[in-house]
């Protein structure tokens, strides 16, 4: 791992411009050396911040973009719970993402085909590589300390082999859903966490100091060869003792 860098920012308003910063910086290094940019998404809070941000920046061309979901909820695409449908209002109808870059899950199939599925189309947008190698993959975590759909103490995260694995029994519905799985997490060449708000700062604390006892999943996120970045505002940072980087909008990552 090229080394974890936690940035903490007064509020969502400074958190944001750095965020679509490093969205756009990272596509801008990745079309240069391989042609294309892939982007893996979070739901939950991301959406709409993500979002405002980006379609906030002038010129934004996402016509090399590959997207992809690091877990999607097995729901109608117009159900409020289905990240795919809420990216779809909020951002992909309004830019120029081309459909056959949008990897997304077939909501109609069972959850075990649902992530056959999913993993298919995965495996061919990404050819040369046993787990697919993202550009760059935005998390976000539960007040439990999950990231993606990988739960405490699930199964799950002990999966050395799947990419996508199928989940029937989420503790935070909607209890069907497909997850990208650690493996694949750690085989990214950036991942960036994005947490905000007072309701994470106990397990903020946890997860990026330690704990007796199993780690949050969130805290088995180290990828092999990639950066880490976790960008958190004074909130959510409210219990931390570490050494931090205090921030505002203007940096640059
Ligand atoms: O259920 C989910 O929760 C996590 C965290 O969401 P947040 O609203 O607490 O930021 C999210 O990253 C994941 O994609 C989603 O399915």
């Amino acid at each position: 791992m090229a080394g974890r860098r936690v940035m903490v920012f007064p509020s969502s308003a400074e958190l944001g411009p750095v965020l679509a910063h490093l969205v756009t910086s990272r596509a801008e290094k990745a079309i240069l050396s391989h042609g294309r940019f892939s982007l893996g998404l979070s739901g939950g809070s991301l959406v709409s911040m993500l979002s405002k941000e980006l379609l906030a920046l002038p010129d934004l061309d996402c016509s090399k973009w590959v997207v992809g979901f690091c877990d999607e909820r097995l729901v109608p695409f117009d159900d409020p719970e289905s990240t795919y449908g809420l990216y779809k209002s909020h951002f992909f109808s309004k830019v120029n993402i081309p459909e056959s870059g949008i990897l997304n899950i077939d909501s109609s199939l069972p959850v075990i085909e649902c992530a056959e599925d999913y993993t298919r189309k995965l495996k061919e947008a990404f050819p040369d590589n046993d787990f697919p190698v993202f550009d760059l993959l935005l998390l976000g975590m539960g007040p439990d300390g999950h990231t993606c759909s990988l739960f405490p103490e699930h199964p799950l995260l002990e999966e050395t082999k799947k990419i996508v694995a199928p989940i029937d029994d989420s503790p935070k519905p909607p209890p069907q859903r497909v997850t990208m799985t650690f493996p694949v997490v750690n085989s990214a060449r950036c991942v960036a966490f994005v947490s905000t708000g007072g309701s994470k700062a106990p397990v903020l604390k946890e997860v990026l100091e330690g704990r007796e006892g199993p780690a949050f999943p969130a805290a088995r996120v180290a990828p092999t060869n990639g950066e880490l970045f976790w960008l958190v505002d004074d909130p959510a940072a409210a219990s931390l003792t570490i050494n931090v980087e205090r921030l505002g909008s203007g940096v640059k990552l």
